[in-house]
């Protein structure tokens, strides 16, 4: 990293299984063959890091797990990002979010680290579900279609992924839908994340230096200089984010006169085989989690305003032993509509190595891995409103069977 060029930040947003993880592994491939030094930030809602295990491993990562950074652990973000930076000296870092993240807090969050080092935050990427956003907006309203609403909103590009899962004709209808939610962010339509790197250098300014003079060394078609350009998108995002302040403002007074405890159902049921599960909504606070060590099951209530993604649940189970392939893959293929994402390593019965699975939005997937580190067996499944109990009696009995 030179002395005085900005470490270039880029934050990663989607739903749940849309694809966040496949563009980051273009991105970093795509940083490898410019020369420049990539990091990343990871958060996920689960305890394990198993996006993590999908990234070079020569590539600098800080995790940050069981919170989510536009929450219960954004404070952390600003943190983890100026470690990371000032560990690594890296040229750019990726964050990837969480699922259910609310983009602009995150962003918030950025920006705040930006004050003690010199970080420039250049981008926010979402990474859109075709197949998934055109089925909520056939169902219509609803918390997980107001969260996408969202993630789409604060974004400074937005790729259009799983076109494979979708017709023409839905790609039309879902891009007028983001123009509309979005105006300006350029749409970037793929499959995995495949996109043309030129349109993304147009979309992401700060992918290239501005010269001293002001302007820009990408455009060479006479458009604006590219500092204009920059402050012009960031203005907007501002007045976005401003926007959007304002409305969480809102929601925050309505909800204070409403505040309500939640309790929520944490069971950690250590079950006769010792299969271990842990249960909660991502806006568990992660400290008073830590002040239950050891039986951090527990229940807990606290009147925070209603998030975003309170509707999500998280499910983290760690399996006792190897299951039946077969098997598995059926309880995965059954699993209750609620669930949007699964994800996880699990040994087989029948195979001789391990598998890290992905489940998201009805398709399934297994990569054989080899973890440098020792990683347990572990389900983890993210969702709405599905019942964790019945999830967890699917996965007791597939233990049970081969016990
Ligand atoms: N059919 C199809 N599958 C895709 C596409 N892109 C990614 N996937 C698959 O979708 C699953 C989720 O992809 P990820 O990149 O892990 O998604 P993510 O957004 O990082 O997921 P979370 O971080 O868990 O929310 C994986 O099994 C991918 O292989 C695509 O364009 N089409």
């Amino acid at each position: 990293m030179g002395e005085t060029n900005a470490v270039k930040v880029y934050a990663l947003s989607g739903f749940l299984g849309s694809g966040k993880t496949t563009m980051l592994q273009r991105m970093l491939a795509d940083a490898r063959a410019r020369g420049e030094k990539a990091a990343v930030l990871m958060n996920e809602s689960g305890e394990v890091n198993l996006d993590g295990l999908l990234v070079d491993s020569a590539v600098p990562m800080a995790e940050m797990l069981g919170g989510c950074i536009c929450c219960t652990i954004k404070a952390d973000l600003g943190m983890e990002l100026l470690r990371l930076v000032e560990e690594h000296r890296p040229d750019v870092v990726w964050i990837e979010s969480t699922g259910v993240a609310q983009p602009l807090a995150m962003m918030d969050a950025v920006t705040e680290a930006s004050l003690y080092a010199h970080l420039e935050l250049c981008g926010l990427v979402t990474v859109v579900d075709a197949r998934h956003l055109l089925d909520r907006m056939r169902v219509g309203a609803g918390k997980t279609l107001r969260l996408m609403r969202d993630q789409i909103r604060g974004a400074s590009l937005l790729v259009l992924n799983k076109t494979d899962l979708v017709g023409e004709a839905e790609i039309a209808e879902l891009a007028a839908q983001l123009r509309e939610w979005n105006a300006s962010a350029p749409i970037l339509p793929s499959v995995r994340c495949e996109v043309n790197p030129e349109a993304i250098e147009r979309a992401l300014p700060g992918r290239f230096r501005s010269r001293p003079d002001g302007t820009d060394e990408r455009r060479r078609d006479g458009g604006q200089p590219q500092a204009r350009e920059h402050g012009h998108h960031r203005e907007q995002n501002h007045e976005q984010m401003h926007e959007r302040d304002q409305s969480h403002d809102q929601g925050h007074s309505r909800n204070h006169d409403h505040a309500h405890d939640h309790a929520h159902d944490h069971n950690h049921a250590h079950s006769d085989n010792h299969d271990h599960r842990h249960e909660r909504n991502l806006h568990q606070d992660r400290d008073r989690n830590q002040d239950h060590s050891g039986s951090r099951a527990q229940g807990h209530s606290h009147p925070d305003r209603e998030r975003a993604h309170d509707h999500v649940n998280v499910l983290t189970h760690y399996l006792s032993g190897p299951v039946d392939s077969a098997d598995f893959e059926r309880m995965l293929r059954e699993l209750p509509d609620g669930v949007y994402r699964a994800k996880g390593i699990v040994t087989f019965t029948d195979t001789a190595s391990r598998f890290l699975f992905q489940y998201a939005y009805k398709e399934t997937d297994f990569l054989r891995i080899a973890p440098q580190k020792p990683v347990p067996d572990v389900a983890v499944f993210l969702g709405e409103d599905f019942s964790s109990s019945d999830v967890l009696a699917r996965l007791l009995k597939l233990t049970r069977q081969e016990n």
